[in-house]
């Protein structure tokens, strides 16, 4: 079992889902290209908010998932596009595309399914060329039916499989029906948000509004 969670946007939830996933199906995680985190140096005080990890932190904290080694981890909080060249840093693209081989794995993007990671080169199309499906994260709220439609698409335009979408976020019964209708996507569940966030809150809210058959 492999996928990629990419989504709607940044900022919406992939990585507290991605971390409920892993938990749920007992997979590894990794996140190829990380921005807005500085890579953890030896002289950076452990502690240091900068240097807190990034999503695999997070991922690590709140599912306890095996997390491999991603590709490159850029100060600045950009697209990966940018956050690369105003670090000087190559996108080392060989690196990118050898998949982990881990035979659970799910992989997460950075922002939405159209973010450079070169200018040359998009997610969705680094998504076509692994060959894998693609969980796309939604919130549930206005906007998110254009913006589910128009990630849709465009994984569709490159071949990319979907296996269904993941909503993040209160309850939006035509939102979430709407989506799946006209997108003709399966609708995989949907994810509040959870106060307090904890390990064991979102595990039983994984349980409560997914179905982990619907991702092997
Ligand atoms: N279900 C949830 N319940 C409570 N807080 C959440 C939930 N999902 C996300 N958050 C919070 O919202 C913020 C953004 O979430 P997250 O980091 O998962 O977004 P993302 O889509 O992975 O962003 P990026 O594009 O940077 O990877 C974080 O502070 C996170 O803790
Ligand atoms: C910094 C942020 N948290 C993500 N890691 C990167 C988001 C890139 C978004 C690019 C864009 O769509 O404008
Ligand atoms: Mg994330």
């Amino acid at each position: 079992m492999k996928f990629v969670i990419s989504g709607t946007g940044t900022d919406i939830g992939k990585t507290v889902l991605a971390a409920g996933l892993c938990r749920m199906l007992g997979a590894d995680y990794w996140k190829p290209l990380q921005t807005g985190v500085l890579a953890a140096t030896e002289d950076a005080p452990e502690d240091a908010p900068e240097t807190a990890g990034g999503d695999a932190a997070t991922v690590a904290r709140l599912s306890g998932a095996r997390i491999w080694p991603g590709a490159h981890v850029l100060p600045q909080p950009l697209s990966p596009h940018r956050a690369a060249e105003l670090a000087g840093v190559d996108i080392d693209l060989p690196r990118l595309r050898a998949i982990p081989p881990s035979p659970r794995l799910i992989i997460e993007g950075a922002g939405g399914v159209l973010v450079p990671v070169t200018r040359q080169l998009l997610f969705a199309d680094l998504f076509a060329q692994w060959g894998l499906p693609v969980v796309l994260a939604a919130t549930t709220g206005l906007g998110t039916i254009s913006h589910s439609l128009t990630a849709i698409e465009a994984l569709r335009a490159r071949g990319v499989p979907i296996l269904g979408v993941a909503f993040i976020g209160a309850e939006d019964e035509d939102n979430v029906a709407t989506i799946g209708q006209i997108g003709r996507v399966r609708v995989l569940g949907r994810l509040p948000r959870l106060a307090p966030l904890t390990p064991e809150s979102l595990e039983r809210a994984m349980t409560a509004h997914f179905d982990a058959g619907d991702f092997e």
